[in-house]
């Protein structure tokens, strides 16, 4: 087989370690899907549609730092668009890779099917110019090796999705080779005038100040200073409380742990502990108007600090040209070791009795028997909904993880994302919470969770529409359609699949039912849990309160 562009692109993907990419076939990219096929090294998996393809691969970014989605033209990119959008919110280097018509259609005047029927085709690359730090289209090959590296080096290096389409008949011309790649995060060639100063900054700005916070940000993850965060929190021996989309970047059993600072709806006496500091150091935060509740809890004033990936500002002074990492490390080092400030450990604000075993099923109750199973080994993924309450209120043991959508907040991400991640992260526990809306939109992807035999444990939560919705401002729009949620699941296995679906309204249902997932390893199983509407967390009422008084202001009258 002649080495092409195909090839090409394939050796990339597999230097940079995406042993799986996720594809949906169309005419346009058939020739491209042999290319990757023929490597030995690269596996393809198959998703039911290119909105779902696009969720997956942000999924497997989420486990392992880098994906792939290969759509194609037209009508696959335009669908996959919102998954892409999502990567570039959460920060996720995803590669999607576009079929593309005949190079040489490119000027011909001729209108190609799976286009909007103009001429130019430029409508695509325009769109993803739009989502992506870097989009480029392959219609010959002396330009393919050199637009293939830049696409994904700077996707690797910004930690944001990137795009590429390649003509049809491009894919397998005869092509160079190419020689090696890293994933290694290009560490800022960083200017050390700047990050001098940062730290004398940060140093002066911390003399006789008692009662420094750390606040750590759902960046913190993509800017890879997991671990220098916790140098530096040690070091500094302040306790530390982390933003709501970052819940699991900062181990929850670390002696400086204190909970979520979500403003008024914040752990139970993290908001008092920011409130009292001198001193707060946020790292790689996203303010935004959820996760500020409505720019309440908004970090202003002499007494912050914030630390994003690549600058620090701090009394009024911005120093860039510098890595997160780099920045902590440099301070972590340059700081004297401070004694363990000792402060009340925030009271685990969750610790419900178990309800009567056939009692109604609560809220309450289900999230209880959830907490069960959380283990270093659990993935957890929550929904948005009243999902993302109710992980706000479990304990994770060290090495849990919690994946969010908290930026994008599409609803229906967490069943793709998860089928994803379970392909990424096999050996570990996976666990998805999800609400009857946000299932509504994305379901089918449960039955390639059958077909790839993923012991994926679904908690849906059927409280009968959109309830954090109605949270925010109630309508006849709120109202859903009721399905047989768990009864798909016979729909999806059709005559081989191993997929289980169990209705549980009581306690005692709910934990058979868990027991049973736990002993299905052939397959997913969803557990259709049956809540009240009015049955969610008491901080999604009140955080849905000032949600809708942000929404509500009046308009400016110039
Ligand atoms: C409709 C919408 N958000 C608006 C929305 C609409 N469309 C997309 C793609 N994404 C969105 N976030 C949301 S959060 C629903 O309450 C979700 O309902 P559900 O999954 O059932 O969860 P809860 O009942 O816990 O709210
Ligand atoms: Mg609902």
């Amino acid at each position: 087989m002649t080495y092409a562009v195909g090839m090409y692109l394939a050796d990339r993907l597999d230097q940079i370690g995406v042993e799986h990419h996720f594809a949906v076939a169309g005419d346009y990219n058939l020739i491209l899907l042999d290319q990757l096929l023929s490597h030995a090294n690269l596996k393809q998996i198959y998703c039911s549609n290119e909105l779902n393809c696009s969720f997956a691969a942000e999924g497997y970014a989420r486990a392992r730092g880098v994906a792939a989605a290969v759509v194609t033209f037209g009508v696959g990119a335009l669908s996959a668009t919102n998954g892409i959008a999502g990567a570039y919110a959460e920060n996720l280097p995803v590669i999607l890779i576009s079929g593309a018509p005949n190079s040489n259609d490119q000027g011909s005047g001729r209108i190609l099917h799976h286009t909007i029927g103009k001429t130019d085709y430029n409508f695509q690359l325009e769109m993803m110019r739009q989502i992506t730090c870097a989009a480029v289209e392959i219609n010959d090959v002396a330009t393919a090796p050199e637009k293939i590296d830049y696409a994904i080096r700077t996707a690797l290096a910004e930690r944001k999705p990137a795009y590429i389409s390649i003509a049809c008949n491009i894919a397998d011309a005869p092509c160079l080779r190419p020689g090696p790649m890293t994933t290694r995060h290009p560490s800022l060639n960083y200017d050390r005038s700047s990050l001098a100063a940062a730290l004398d900054a940060t140093l002066d700005w911390l003399k006789g100040r008692e009662k420094p916070v750390i606040i750590v940000g759902s960046k913190i993850r993509a800017a890879q200073a997991q671990k220098p965060a916790i140098a530096l929190a040690e070091r500094m021996g302040s306790p530390v409380a982390v933003m709501a989309a970052a819940k699991s970047l900062f181990p929850e059993t670390h002696p400086s742990f204190r909970g979520v600072y979500w403003g008024l709806v914040s752990d139970p006496g993290v908001e008092e502990l920011i409130n009292a500091s001198d001193a707060v150091l946020y790292l790689a935060p996203v303010f935004n108007d959820f996760s500020t509740v409505g720019w309440h809890a908004m970090p202003h004033g002499e007494n912050v600090l914030v630390a994003d990936p690549d600058h620090v500002t701090l009394c009024q002074t911005r120093y860039d040209g510098f890595s997160l990492a780099a920045y902590l490390e440099a301070l972590t080092t340059r700081l004297e070791q401070r004694d363990a400030i000792v402060s009340p450990a925030a009271p685990r604000s969750f610790s419900p009795a178990p309800t009567p075993p056939d009692a109604p099923l609560t809220n309450d109750e289900m999230t209880r028997q959830i907490q069960e199973l959380m283990t270093p080994e659990t993935t957890l993924f929550a929904e948005t909904g009243d999902s993302w309450f109710n992980a706000m209120r479990l304990s994770l043991p060290e090495h849990a993880r919690l994946e969010l959508e908290m930026q994008w907040g599409h609803i229906g991400w967490s069943i793709p994302s998860m089928f994803g991640n379970a392909i990424g992260s096999p050996g570990r526990r996976h666990v998805v919470m999800v609400g009857d809306g946000s299932f509504q939109l994305t379901a089918q992807e449960v039955s390639q969770m059958i077909r790839h035999k993923l012991p994926v444990i679904i908690f849906l939560i059927n409280n009968r529409g959109y309830v954090i919705e109605i949270a925010i401002h109630d309508g006849p729009y709120n109202e859903i359609k009721n399905w047989d949620y768990a009864g798909l699941m016979d729909v999806f296995n059709a005559e081989d699949g191993h997929g289980l679906g169990l209705h549980v309204k009581t306690g005692a249902e709910l934990d058979a039912a868990i027991r049973q997932a736990l002993a299905n390893k052939e397959g997913p199983t969803l557990i259709e849990c049956a809540l009240e509407q009015d049955d969610c967390t008491k901080t999604l009422r009140e955080w849905g309160l000032q949600v809708s008084a942000t929404n509500g202001r009046r308009a400016q009258l110039l």
